[in-house]
């Protein structure tokens, strides 16, 4: 899917980092119709909340399972079979060649697409030193983008300070998915690598995932509705 054919609402992926199944469809309930497109990750998902990729995609949202798949290659090409039953439109594995040849070998022709995790966009060049890479965030995340195009996976996630070079690499043949996205004023948290939701979009990310700013609002229907603002504003 070109970013042109991508409906703008589609672009803010609000991740369900809530403790329960319970939590989650009520905050689902709570974002209604101003929110498409949902992300699962280890929390709901090791709180039992894989059955719910399913049950929003029956309800016409769209759901990314963010499980950043990492393990030896037949056991992520199994891990991917059974995750491309679900129905979900994204899958993440971390960026490494065995781990996203052995995804997209075990996504087949299933519809499902692969995201590969750069960098997290919790981590910096002293963090990524601290943990044994030679190479600083830039390079590693241009490095890892030049490996999965050539492996086939369909999309990469990265902070959106990496768009530019990124599209530069890979062009548009895959979708870039950035988290690390705060409104302006909003606290960053655990987040290194951040932009606001306009700068982002500007910049050429496809989808945003916002999480705190959202889940953590005291309004946060309010707070997703101003964040499809600013991306409908960005877009033109
Ligand atoms: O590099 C990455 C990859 C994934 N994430 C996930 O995105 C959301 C961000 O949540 P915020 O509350 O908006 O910080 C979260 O689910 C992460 O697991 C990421 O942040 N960075």
């Amino acid at each position: 899917m070109t970013p042109a054919e991508i409906a703008p609402k589609d672009r803010l992926i609000v991740p369900l980092d809530l403790s329960s199944p319970e939590a989650a469809e009520a905050m689902v309930a709570k974002l209604g119709d101003s929110v498409t497109f949902y992300k699962i990750g280890y929390q709901l998902a090791y709180a039992g909340g894989l059955p719910l990729i399913g049950k929003l995609a029956d309800t016409g949202k769209k759901v990314f399972a963010d499980l950043k798949m990492h393990d030896i290659g037949n056991t992520v090409m199994r891990g991917v079979e059974s995750v491309a039953k679900l129905g979900a439109t994204f899958l993440t594995v971390h960026a490494y060649p065995q781990t996203m040849k052995a995804a997209v070998e075990g996504r087949g022709g299933s519809g499902l697409k692969i995201l590969a995790v750069t960098v997290l966009t919790s981590y910096d060049d002293d963090d990524l030193h601290a943990a044994g890479y030679r190479l600083g965030v830039s390079e590693l995340v241009e490095a890892r983008a030049q490996q999965a195009q050539v492996l086939g996976v369909d999309g990469l996630v990265s902070s959106p300070e990496e768009i530019g070079a990124l599209r530069k690499i890979v062009g548009h043949q895959m979708s870039l998915v950035t988290p690390g996205i705060r409104p302006a004023g909003a606290p960053s948290g655990d987040q290194k690598r951040i932009m606001t939701p306009g700068r982002a979009i500007a910049a050429g990310a496809d989808y945003l995932v916002v999480g705190r700013p959202i889940l953590e609002a005291a309004d946060p229907r309010a707070a997703a509705d101003a964040i499809q603002a600013e991306i409908a504003q960005a877009l033109g």
